[in-house]
C-alpha cells in the first residue's frame, strides 16, 4: 500500500513551483513554537494519537499551559484539527474507497492512496452529528467556554456532501450548530460568572457580504481590521442575546435568508458560504478575571462543476473562485509550517480567505471538517465524484499540516478598582436602605427636623458615592481600551504587518513604515487623551464636593454622627485608593516599548536602505525584526 505523503505539494501547487523568495526568508520557530502532535508522516504513526480532537490537548494537558496572572499568556501551539466524513447517501457498493476508524485512514483501493487524518468517520448512516460531534468538535468548544480561546468550525466539501447537514442537521439528529449553542447555554446555567451573549450571522455571496440578521437591505457589506477579533465586517448587526430560545430563533431567522437552489447535484444547495459568529465574554467577579473569545461557525458552498442554469453557473463561479483562494492559502500556509518559512500569504484574494484570516493566522483552535462523496450518484459520473473526492482529500492533507499558536483571550481585570467599585456599590446600597428606612420611620412617628437633616446627609453622601464610582468605572473603561490598545498592536503586528511586509517592495516599506508611524501616533495621542480626561473627572469631582453645603452637624443624632464619620473615613481611604496610578504607569511604558520598536525598526530599515541591499536579500533586516 502506497501513503501519500501529506507533505508532496510541489505538482498540485503551480503558485509554490518557484520557492527561492520563500526559502530566503527561512525564519527559525522560538522554542515555544516548537510542539507539533505526531506527524501521520511517520511510518508506521499515520493516524494520531487516540484523542477524540487530534491536535487539541484536553484541557489539563501540559501542552496548553495552565492561565497565568498576566495579561498576556503563553499561546497553545498546534495543528489544525482535520476531520473527514462521507455522505452514507451517496455510497455504492462499487465504491473506490475504504475507511479504516480505527486507524483513522480513507484509501483508495484503485491506486492505493491512503490519508491519515485526526478523525475519518465511517460511511454510516448510524453515525449521527451528535457522534460526530462528541468525538471531534465538543473538546474544542470547551476550550473556547472554559480558556477563553477563540475556536473556529468550517464545513468543507463538494455540493451535495453533507456540509449543511453536518453543521445544521435536522430535528432528530440536531448539528454542530445547535450542539455547541446547547454546551454553551449548559455553562452558563451551571457557572457563577456573569455571561454576556451576542451574535452575528452573515453569508458570502458572489463575493458580496450579506447580513443575514438584517431586516433592511444590508448588502454589500465591508471589512475592516478590528482591535479585538481581526478582521470584521462594518455595521453587521450583532444582537445581545438573553436566551437559547432567542439564540435560536434568529439562527432560524438567518438561515430562512440564506441563499439555497436546486441544483443538479443537491435539492437545496447552499449557494453562499455562511459564517455564524457567537461571541462570549464572562466575567468572574471573584478572580476579577475576565474572558472575550468568538464562536465562529462556517458552512461553506460545495465546489462544484459546469451545470445547466446560467444564474447557477455565475454563482458557482463565484464559489469556485473564493474556494480556489481558500485552497492557495491553506497551500501556503502548510509550505510554511512544514519547512518553517515564511511567504506573502494571499488573504486579500477573496472575501472568504479574508474573513477566515484571523483564524487561520492563529487567533483561533481551528477544526475542518471535510465532507465527501465515496461512490457515484444521479447526474454525475463516477469519474467526477472520484476526483472531487481527491481534491478534497488534499486540501484536508494540507489543512493538517497548518500550525497555529493561538492565545487565550482572558485577562486579569484591575483587582483595586474592581474591588473598589464593589465597596461603592455596596455602600451606596445600604445608604439607599437606610435612607428608605429612615423616611419610613420619620413619616410613621411625624418627626421630620432631625431626620430630614440626615436625610440630606445621606443624599448628598449617595451623591459623592456615586461619582467616585462614576470615576472609578471611567477608568475600568480606560483600562479596557488600553488593553484594546495593546490587541491592535499585537494583531497588527501578527498578521497584516508581517505579510504585507514580506510580499512589498522598498516603496510600499516606506508606506508601511509611514501608516506604522501614523498608528503610534494616534495611540500616544489616545493616551493622553485618556489622561486628560480622566484628570478632568477628578477635577469636577473635587469641585463638586466642594461646593456641597454645610451640614449643621448639631442637629444630627450623636449616633448617627459616629456613622457619618465613619463613612467620611472610608471616603477619605477610598479616595487614596483612586490615587494608584500604577497601571496608567505601566500601560504606558508598554506603548513607550511599542515606540522605541518603531523606531529601531525604521533605523534597521533605513540602513537596510543605506547599504543598498537587493529586495531579497536573505538577510534584509525587515523581515525579522516584526516577527514577535
Ligand atoms: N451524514 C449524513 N447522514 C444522512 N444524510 C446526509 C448526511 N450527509 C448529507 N446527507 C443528506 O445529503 C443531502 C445533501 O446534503 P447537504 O445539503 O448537507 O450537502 P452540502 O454539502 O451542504 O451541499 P451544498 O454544498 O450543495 O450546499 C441532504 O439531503 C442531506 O440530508
Amino acid at each position: 500500500m502506497r501513503t501519500r505523503s501529506t507533505t508532496s505539494h510541489g505538482s498540485s501547487t503551480p503558485s509554490l513551483a518557484n520557492p527561492p523568495r520563500s526559502e530566503m526568508r527561512r525564519l527559525e520557530r522560538p522554542p515555544s513554537r516548537t510542539f507539533r502532535p505526531a506527524s501521520p508522516r511517520h511510518p508506521g504513526n499515520r493516524s494520531r494519537p487516540g484523542s477524540s480532537l487530534g491536535s487539541f490537548p484536553s484541557s489539563d494537558s501540559a501542552n496548553s499551559r495552565p492561565s497565568t496572572p498576566s495579561f498576556r499568556q503563553e499561546p497553545y501551539t498546534g495543528n489544525i484539527a482535520v476531520l473527514i466524513r462521507p455522505n452514507p447517501q451517496s455510497v455504492l457498493p462499487n465504491s473506490p474507497w475504504s475507511i479504516d476508524s480505527i486507524g483513522q485512514t480513507i484509501t483508495n483501493t484503485t491506486d492505493f492512496t491512503s490519508y491519515s487524518f485526526d478523525n475519518v468517520f465511517p460511511a454510516d448512516a448510524e453515525c449521527s452529528n451528535r457522534f460526530v460531534y462528541d468525538r471531534a468538535g465538543s473538546e474544542l468548544v470547551k476550550k473556547f467556554l472554559n480558556e477563553g480561546y477563540n475556536a473556529t468550525i468550517f464545513a468543507y466539501g463538494m455540493t451535495g456532501s453533507g456540509k449543511t447537514f453536518s453543521m445544521k442537521g435536522n430535528n432528530s439528529d440536531p448539528g454542530f450548530v445547535q450542539l455547541a449553542i446547547d454546551d454553551l447555554f449548559a455553562k452558563i446555567e451551571s457557572d457563577s460568572r456573569e455571561y454576556s451573549v451576542s451574535v452575528n450571522y452573515l453569508e458570502i455571496y458572489n463575493e458580496k457580504i450579506i447580513d443575514l440578521l438584517s431586516t433592511g437591505s444590508a448588502t454589500d457589506l465591508k471589512i475592516r481590521e478590528d482591535l479585538a477579533y481581526g478582521n470584521c465586517v462594518v455595521g453587521v448587526n450583532s444582537p445581545s442575546i438573553t436566551s437559547k430560545d432567542q439564540l435560536l430563533q434568529l439562527i432560524r431567522k438567518g438561515d430562512t435568508n440564506r441563499k439555497t437552489s436546486v441544483t443538479d447535484y443537491n435539492h437545496r444547495s447552499s449557494r453562499s458560504h455562511s459564517i455564524l459568529q457567537i461571541r462570549v465574554s464572562a466575567v468572574d467577579r471573584i478572580r476579577c478575571r475576565e474572558l472575550n473569545a468568538t464562536l465562529s461557525l462556517c458552512d461553506l458552498a460545495g465546489s462544484e462543476r459546469a451545470t445547466s442554469s446560467l444564474e447557477r453557473l455565475k454563482e458557482g463561479a463565484y464559489i469556485n473562485k473564493s474556494l480556489l483562494a481558500l485552497s492557495t492559502v491553506i497551500n501556503k500556509l502548510s509550505l510554511a509550517s512544514t519547512t518553517l518559512t515564511a511567504d506573502h500569504i494571499p488573504y486579500r484574494d477573496s472575501k472568504l480567505t479574508r474573513l477566515l484570516q484571523p483564524a487561520l493566522s492563529g487567533s483561533s483552535l481551528v477544526l475542518i471538517l471535510c465532507t465527501v462523496h465515496l461512490g457515484s450518484g444521479s447526474g454525475l459520473t463516477n469519474q467526477h465524484r472520484i476526483s472531487e473526492t481527491y481534491n478534497t482529500l488534499r486540501f484536508a492533507a494540507r489543512a493538517k499540516d497548518i500550525v497555529v499558536s493561538v492565545n487565550k483571550n482572558q485577562m486579569n481585570i484591575d483587582e483595586d478598582l474592581l474591588r473598589l467599585v464593589e465597596t461603592l456599590r455596596r455602600t451606596i446600597e445600604t445608604q439607599k436602605n437606610e435612607i428608605t428606612m429612615l423616611k419610613q420611620s420619620s413619616t410613621f412617628s411625624g418627626e421630620t427636623n432631625g431626620n430630614s437633616v440626615e436625610l440630606q446627609q445621606k443624599e448628598m453622601q449617595i451623591g459623592q458615592l456615586q461619582a467616585e464610582l462614576a470615576v472609578c468605572n471611567e477608568r475600568l473603561e480606560h483600562f479596557a481600551r488600553l488593553t484594546d490598545l495593546q490587541k491592535t498592536e499585537t494583531i497588527m503586528l501578527k498578521n497584516d504587518t508581517v505579510n504585507d511586509i514580506l510580499g512589498s517592495g522598498a516603496e510600499e516599506l516606506q508606506m508601511i513604515m509611514a501608516n506604522f508611524e501614523e498608528f503610534h501616533r494616534r495611540l500616544n495621542y489616545e493616551l493622553e487623551e485618556s489622561k486628560l480626561y480622566i484628570s478632568q473627572l477628578e477635577m469636577q469631582l473635587r469641585n463638586a464636593l466642594s461646593h456641597q453645603q454645610p451640614v449643621h452637624r448639631s442637629a444630627v443624632p450623636k449616633e448617627y454622627e459616629t456613622r457619618i464619620k465613619d463613612q467620611e473615613e472610608e471616603i477619605w481611604h477610598l479616595k487614596e485608593l483612586l490615587k494608584d496610578k500604577d497601571h496608567v504607569i505601566k500601560s504606558l511604558t508598554k506603548t513607550s516599548k511599542l515606540r522605541r520598536l518603531a523606531d529601531s525598526t525604521n533605523t534597521d530599515h533605513r540602513k537596510w536602505q543605506a547599504s543598498g541591499n537587493e529586495k531579497d536579500s536573505p538577510q534584509r533586516p525587515l523581515g525579522n525584526s516584526f516577527v514577535i
